[in-house]
């Protein structure tokens, strides 16, 4: 094959380098912010994208009907995040902001405030250094599709979207219980969370709009907007029942926005099978690469391969295997690498088995840059690993390897 056909060798470290800078997700974020706001200069607006380094921080908005925990677990995730919590109360009560003096002339006469006034609002609050910085959680908005959609068009785009659900009768009943405390502004529960504390016991107070009619009527609203609203993140969402104690929905939520969503990114899987012998390794790395056309690479049979093929490392590795030793670090490394870096690995991807097999092997791997992206241990209990290298049986002619017991089954 002359020069001009060959393929491309794209050396391995461009796209680990790519894979570990995440430079596909921080090209693809600027590239919509661009799109979003069409800045007349775009190199100072690149500039100021790239410095402000905020593509990671928390962009969360927690969704659910009234009672279902929102405002708990939306200033819960804050605290352990080090984050912004935005609500309509803490919008509107924004000093120094006409806006806001607007919104709250609204919301003492209606208890709401317009769509837009609350997006703009919104818009307004994250230009400030610390949303810009630590991220946001929105709590409970938007509340409708209208507002999601203007929230999209403005460029708010959320990251992870929490929404809350339990069923209706136990929201009424449990918004009953509901007690707020008027100087810190948490929220406390006369039966599920009831502070130990007897100064903060006198002083809670019982919030509006808890009533059961009222709760009713809530969700009555909630329901409706709901199902137009969620159509909107179809990748983003996570629904956790609410009907749990808080702290479990709290993990579990809190687990999920800890999570990176899978990215549009080109992704070459670089995978790792470990497990002791008789695991499964060699069957699961067959499966593997069948399913997904990575290339099969077994440590042992390169080896073996090297050996029979008399190669300059087989003549090396030979004695080793009449001896029946273990062969040196640096030779298998050397047999290993050549392989990994053969264009089918670098372009398909790979399934490797059988190395390493201690942490000084592993750390050979990580410094020959042929570092996994998927690492999978496959963890059996021993006396099953006994029953199945005792009723293992190799094909001499293939090398294929089966099971006697299924093998009297078949
Ligand atoms: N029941 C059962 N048997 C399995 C499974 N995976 C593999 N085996 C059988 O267990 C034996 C060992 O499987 P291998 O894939 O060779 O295990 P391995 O981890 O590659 O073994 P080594 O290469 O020696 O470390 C073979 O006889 C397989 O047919 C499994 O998931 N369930
Ligand atoms: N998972 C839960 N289990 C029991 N009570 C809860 C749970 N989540 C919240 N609560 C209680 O229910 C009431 C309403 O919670 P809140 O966070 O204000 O809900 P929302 O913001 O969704 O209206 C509060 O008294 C709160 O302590």
């Amino acid at each position: 094959m002359d020069a001009t056909t060959a393929p491309h060798r794209i050396p391995p470290e461009m796209p680990q380098y790519g894979e570990a800078n995440h430079i596909f997700e921080m090209m693809q974020n600027m590239l919509e912010q661009l799109l979003i706001y069409r800045p007349e200069e775009p190199i100072p607006f690149m500039i100021d994208h790239l410095q402000q380094n905020n593509d990671n921080v928390p962009k969360i908005v927690v969704l659910g009907p009234p009672a279902a925990g929102k405002t708990t677990i939306a200033i819960w995730l804050c605290k352990h995040l080090n984050s912004n919590l935005l609500t309509t109360e803490n919008l509107i009560a924004k000093e120094f902001s006409s806006l806001a003096a607007g919104a709250r002339g609204h919301y003492q006469k209606a208890k709401s405030v317009p769509g837009t006034l609350l997006v703009r609002l919104i818009q307004e609050r994250l230009r400030e250094d610390d949303c810009v910085k630590r991220g946001w959680i929105l709590d409970g908005i938007p509340e409708t599709r209208e507002q999601a959609l203007t929230i999209q068009t403005l460029g708010i785009i959320p990251r992870h979207i929490i929404v809350l659900s339990a069923p209706d009768t136990v929201l009424i009943e449990r918004n009953l219980g509901k007690r707020i405390d008027p100087q810190t502004g948490e929220i406390y529960h006369t039966t599920f969370d009831w502070p130990p504390e007897s100064e903060i016991q006198n002083r809670l107070v019982v919030p509006t709009g808890i009533l059961e009619l009222e709760t009713a009527q809530k969700l009555l609203e909630y329901h409706r907007n709901i199902v137009r609203i969620l159509p909107l993140y179809p990748k983003i969402l996570k629904v956790i029942s609410a009907d749990q104690p808080c702290v479990d929905v709290f993990y579990q939520a809190l687990t999920y926005v800890q999570t990176n969503h899978r990215s549009n990114a080109p992704f070459t899987p670089r995978v790792l099978l470990c497990g002791p012998v008789g695991s499964g390794k060699s069957l699961q790395a067959a499966l593997l690469a069948q399913k997904y056309r990575l290339v099969n690479v077994c440590c042992g049979q390169l080896l073996k391969e090297a050996v029979a093929d008399k190669s300059a490392y087989g003549k090396v590795i030979q004695p080793f295997f009449e001896k029946e030793m273990a062969v040196p670090d640096n030779i298998v490394m050397k047999v290993l690498c050549q392989r990994l870096n053969q264009p089918d690995c670098i372009q398909k991807g790979w399934v490797l088995h059988g190395f390493p097999r201690d942490l000084d092997q592993a750390r050979l791997l990580d410094r020959a840059d042929h570092r996994p992206n998927r690492v999978f241990f496959l963890n059996v209990p021993l006396d099953s690993i006994i029953e199945r290298v005792t009723l293992r049986r190799t094909d001499p002619v293939t090398g294929e390897r089966y099971n006697a017991r299924l093998l009297a089954g078949a």
